[in-house]
């Protein structure tokens, strides 16, 4: 298995709460990896230290490519405060290419439009951010996350309070982009998307408990285990 990302022993967490405990795990390339795990297992906490924007206290996180990473977060402020359109926030995705002050290339703007085609959201071009539901919101945050063209896409949750048609939308085109050489990791409550990833991650209490193939891995048995449900009769 070619991977994207290594954790050898990571512990890492927040001031006084370690969270993640001596993980060791690999992420796949060019496919897409959902992490799943019960309320406080960790997942949001792994996504911030793939991402490095949470420091590991011990153990090490290695990159396969020393290139780009986008990181989805799962809910973003940036709409109170600042009166962007849809079109600004996902625009907002190249500046990793281009600088802030920078302008647009033709070919900015081109990925700027693809990104907001694929996630159905141009008719909403011009829209405050302010002023869009949360479902909205989303879809537009997971634009931004693909205009940056990284080859690490990470998403906290991206399908989380949407709609049925929504979900799928946003879950096609994750596979979609894994197919054209991305590699997609995404925490997730939703089991079927779960399944239908490339490569599954469970965590419980910062730790991993399984690792490997969805379909194999997400049983009825497991799935009691890892949320302690009682047995089914
Ligand atoms: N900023 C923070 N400061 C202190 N503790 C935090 C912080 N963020 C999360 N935690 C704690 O870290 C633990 C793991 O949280 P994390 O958000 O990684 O879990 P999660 O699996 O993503 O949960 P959920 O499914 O609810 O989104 C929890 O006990 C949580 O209370």
């Amino acid at each position: 298995m070619q991977w994207q990302v290594r954790l050898d022993g990571v512990t890492a967490g927040y001031p006084n709460r370690t969270v993640l405990d001596q993980l060791t795990m690999q992420i796949p390339a060019l496919t897409t990896t959902a992490v799943v795990g019960p309320n406080g297992s960790g997942k949001s906490t792994l996504l911030g230290v793939i991402a490095g924007v949470i420091r590991v206290t011990a153990g090490k996180v290695e990159h396969g490519t020393d290139k780009r990473v986008a990181y989805v977060t799962q809910r973003s402020n940036v709409a109170d405060v600042l009166p962007l359109t849809v079109r600004d926030a996902v625009s907002m995705g190249r500046w990793g290419h281009r600088g802030l002050w920078r302008r647009l290339t033709r070919r900015d703007q081109d990925v700027v439009e693809s990104s907001m085609s694929r996630l159905g959201i141009r008719s909403l071009a011009h829209r405050q951010l302010g002023e869009l539901s949360g479902g909205q919101r989303q879809r537009v945050f997971v634009a931004q996350g693909l205009a940056q063209e990284a080859d690490l896409l990470l998403l906290d949750e991206p399908a989380t309070g949407l709609d049925a048609t929504a979900q799928q939308l946003i879950a096609d085109v994750l596979a979609e982009v894994a197919g054209e050489g991305l590699t997609v990791v995404q925490a997730t409550h939703d089991l079927e998307v779960a399944r239908s990833a490339g490569h599954l991650l469970l965590l419980r209490d910062g730790r991993l408990r399984a690792e490997g193939d969805p379909r194999e891995l997400l049983t009825g048995d497991a799935i009691d285990q890892i949320w302690q449900l009682p047995p089914r009769v």
